[in-house]
């Protein structure tokens, strides 16, 4: 007997579900938003938000110890964890629940509070027996820390981005197990807050890269601010207070270690087998990245749960689409994907921008360690690498420069808008900027296409541009 019918049944309420469930509804479908907590999403609880708090205060506690070189001296810079920890969660708190109200606003009846896993390609059954009888399915279960087995043991001395919020006071020595986002982001907040940071990684080279010299920009940074030990394995020994990771050549002793080795999606106990759907060797289904899709079922997978993009702005976009196309199926209709953007906010940040340096581009590169502005503000270093196809068009781009954050949603627009590197060049760049440094590479892929260059087009440089 089928307990709960709807057209649409979301299966979890993070940010790419709820996308899912106002889509669909907008669209005109009854629909189940099934969630065994409700307690707000990963991004406001355990992820975006307090990360970045956590990098905010790491940020003042760096920046007030560089005041002398401006001739500005504040005396001795202390960290107190405790109030650290304290304003990160308070504030976190106030994200997490203002996302739990808008859960909360949604009509009782299409809240359902339990765990689903599949009996059918449309059918659910949660934890408490009841079933769902649905027209459409979507997966927006998100994704979870992947914890080698050798760190599982390891009590209260094992972090996650689940637990490590939650600490009372900052570790003195941390081992952090994975140089990629999470790894690379955390790790370096922890340092400029005083704790003593060692961060391993199996691979020969940190996370979210592509290009050879922004990640030995991004290598030489971090190494000034914490130990990298890079190709290693760690195998971690619990002490009686804190433990030890040994590797191949050494062994160093630590109050906690946070491992941030990946987070793969969360499909366990979903049940995809009954769906009737291939599956490959991980238990993951073939979704289409343009409809969200899964085969030619009436099932979409949105969000981390389908581990492609797996950022904020990409499950609210994928939340959406799949919404829109649970209610128009069987005719669904493939959604707009943005240009790829991913940004790392490591100090300074790490950005990617659409599609790599592939054979065939033209690149144009500009130095921000003698970059006016950077200099001006005693942040001068890395560099931007800007990507365009043969005609000038840009295409992508890879930056690990100060306000590589910012710079970044300038060079997706122009990227979107099918602009040349020509064309930048005749948008006003203010004078000193940190954008004004990206003119050096767009004068070079012009140069190297080469591009017209108009004849009332200055091509000289301000001091200190
Ligand atoms: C430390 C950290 C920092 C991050 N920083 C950034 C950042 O700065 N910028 C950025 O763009 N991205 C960042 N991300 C990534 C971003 O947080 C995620 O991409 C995003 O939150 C994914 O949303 P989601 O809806 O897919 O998953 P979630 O928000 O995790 O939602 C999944 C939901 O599914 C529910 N669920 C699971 N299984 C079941 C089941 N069987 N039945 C019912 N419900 C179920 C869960 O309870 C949960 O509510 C960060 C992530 C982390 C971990
Ligand atoms: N700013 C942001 O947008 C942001 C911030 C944080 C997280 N995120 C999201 O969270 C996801 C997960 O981040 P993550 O850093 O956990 O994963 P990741 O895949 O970025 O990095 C994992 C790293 O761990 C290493 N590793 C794996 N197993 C290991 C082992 N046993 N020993 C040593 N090293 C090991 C890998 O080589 C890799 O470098 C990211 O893909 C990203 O989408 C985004």
């Amino acid at each position: 007997m089928t307990d709960l019918t709807c057209d649409v049944a979301i299966i979890g309420a993070g940010t790419a579900g709820l996308a899912a469930e106002r889509s669909a509804r907008k669209n005109g479908a009854t629909t189940l938003l099934i969630d065994p907590e409700f307690i707000g999403t990963t991004c406001a609880t355990v992820g975006c938000m307090p990360s970045k708090l956590l990098i905010a205060a790491a940020h003042r506690a760096h920046d007030a110890r560089g005041t002398d070189t401006f001739g500005v001296h504040t005396g001795e810079v202390t960290v107190n964890g405790p109030e650290v920890m304290t304003r990160l969660r308070r504030l976190r708190d106030d994200f997490a629940g203002a996302t739990r109200d808008s859960i909360m606003d949604l009509p009782d009846e299409i809240r359902i509070q339990s765990r689903a896993h599949f009996t059918g390609p449309t059918t659910l059954e949660l934890e408490d027996g009841r079933s769902v009888s649905a027209k459409a399915v979507i997966i927006a279960t998100g994704s979870s820390p992947m914890v080698p087995p050798p760190y599982r043991d390891l009590g209260d001395r094992l972090l996650t981005n689940d637990t490590l919020f939650e600490l009372p006071d900052l570790p003195r020595r941390l081992a952090v197990i994975g140089g990629g986002i999470i790894g690379m982001e955390l790790a370096q907040a922890m340092a400029r807050l005083g704790v003593k940071v060692t961060l391993f990684d199996q691979s020969d080279s940190l996370g979210g890269t592509r290009d050879e010299d922004i990640h030995d920009a991004l290598y030489d940074a971090l190494s000034h601010e914490m130990t990298l030990r890079l190709g290693t394995d760690p195998q971690p020994t619990a002490l009686e207070v804190g433990l030890r990771i040994d590797w191949e050549g050494g062994s160093e002793e630590f109050d906690k270690v946070l491992v941030a080795t990946g987070r793969p999606p969360n499909i366990k106990g979903l049940g995809l087998d009954a769906t009737g759907l291939d599956l490959d060797d991980k238990g993951m289904p073939q979704v289409c990245p343009a409809t969200l899709q899964c085969g030619d079922l009436p099932i979409f997978m949105v969000g981390d749960a389908d581990a492609d993009r797996p950022l904020l702005h990409e499950a609210s976009d994928e939340g959406a689409i799949a919404g829109r196309n649970a209610v128009s199926f069987p005719a669904p209709v493939p959604g707009t994907r943005k240009v790829p953007l991913a940004v790392t906010f490591t100090d300074p940040p790490l950005v990617t921008v659409g599609q790599p340096a592939d054979e065939g581009a033209v690149t144009g590169t500009a130095d921000y360690t003698d970059q006016g502005r950077a200099k001006v503000e005693d942040r001068a270093t890395g560099l931007a690498r800007l990507h365009a196809d043969r005609e000038g068009r840009l295409i992508g781009a890879d930056l690990f420069c100060p306000g590589a954050d910012h710079m970044a949603h300038l060079l997706a627009l122009a990227i979107t808008q099918g602009m040349t590197a020509g064309d930048m060049l005749d948008l006003p760049i203010y004078h000193p900027t940190l954008e004004e440094g990206l003119k050096t590479a767009l004068r070079e892929i012009c140069g190297a296409i080469p591009l017209q260059h108009p004849g009332d087009r200055d091509c000289g440089s301000p001091s200190g541009a």
